[in-house]
């Protein structure tokens, strides 16, 4: 459950990778049609909203080649494509179009991912957590209805997709001594990151990086990847390191809520579970 077209590849990219191919039905529901995004390529600068006023249908067709890219066969919109609008960056205007997605009903957008989770009945639901990832008003609102969504139509597991620190900085310290990385590679700290302690699941992706990379190559408006891909930047050029592990906290489980995961790191959303 994501927010916006690049969202479900920047996070959980090589996870959805991987289930699909091993043969678990992945449904991909997307709440906006990220209509405020920047745009990296010069020649597409007129579909922003100021102008044509195209760019939610631009990443619709984006969206629809990165699924591809990664195996998804059922790719929804939360309400029907073109419900709720992309609300922008806290403290931007955009926040109070009248189909922003924030200032939409709670219960209306929890009641239309209800009926969604009614017909698929998921095993495992991955939404992000309670500061949305990295804090943009659409990724909480995003975790605040999946959670209240997944509560009501009893879903046995809930994952939280989350970025450790160690693994981070290790990946970010990689691209630091590389001289074919186009980007900033930033400070340790300077992107979001969770204590490693509370990673409790841990999806090798590594078979899959080539899915991920063909996904956010798709998401052209969004997202910078070079070549070689051992990185990735959005339009702020910030380097992001494309790493072969995606990381999880689960929130919810069918034997009470997180905490009864046994000691160490489990290796599979699905774990003890019947696929
Ligand atoms: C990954 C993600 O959630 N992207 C969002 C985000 O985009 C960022 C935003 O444009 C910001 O101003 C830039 O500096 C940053 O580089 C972008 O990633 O917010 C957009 C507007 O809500 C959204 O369309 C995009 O998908
Ligand atoms: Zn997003």
């Amino acid at each position: 459950m994501h927010a916006h077209p690049d969202d479900e590849t920047i996070a959980t990219g090589g996870t959805i990778a991987r289930y699909a191919a091993e043969g678990v039905r992945v449904t991909l529901v997307t709440c906006t049609l990220g209509e405020e995004g920047e745009i990296i390529p010069p020649e597409l600068a007129r579909l922003g909203p100021a102008e044509a006023d195209q760019l939610g249908g631009y990443r619709a067709g984006e969206l629809a080649a990165a699924g591809a890219a990664l195996g998804v066969t059922d790719q929804r919109y939360l309400g029907g494509i073109g419900r709720w609008r992309d609300s922008g960056m806290a403290g931007t205007p955009s926040i109070e179009h009248p189909r922003a997605f924030v200032q939409g009903s709670q219960p209306e957008q929890v009641a239309q991912l209800a009926e969604i989770l009614a017909e698929v009945r998921p095993q495992v639901v991955v939404t992000y957590d309670e500061f949305g990832g990295y804090g943009h008003p659409d990724h909480i609102r995003a975790h605040e209805i999946t959670m209240a969504a997944a509560d009501e139509c009893d879903v046995p597991r809930v994952f939280h997709v989350v970025q450790p620190a160690t693994a981070l900085a290790e990946g970010l310290a990689a691209l630091r001594d590389r001289p074919d990385v186009p980007f900033r590679v930033p400070a340790a700290g300077e992107l979001p990151a969770v204590p490693d302690a509370r990673v409790t699941t841990a999806v090798d992706i590594g078979a899959h990086l080539d899915a991920k990379v063909a996904a956010l190559r798709a998401h052209a408006t969004q997202v910078s990847v070079p070549e070689p891909a051992t990185c990735f930047a959005l339009s702020n050029g910030i380097a992001q390191p494309l790493l072969d592990t995606e990381y999880y906290v689960v929130a919810a489980r069918e034997r009470g809520r997180a905490g009864d995961i046994e000691q160490g790191v489990e290796r599979d959303l699905f774990a003890g579970l019947d696929r």
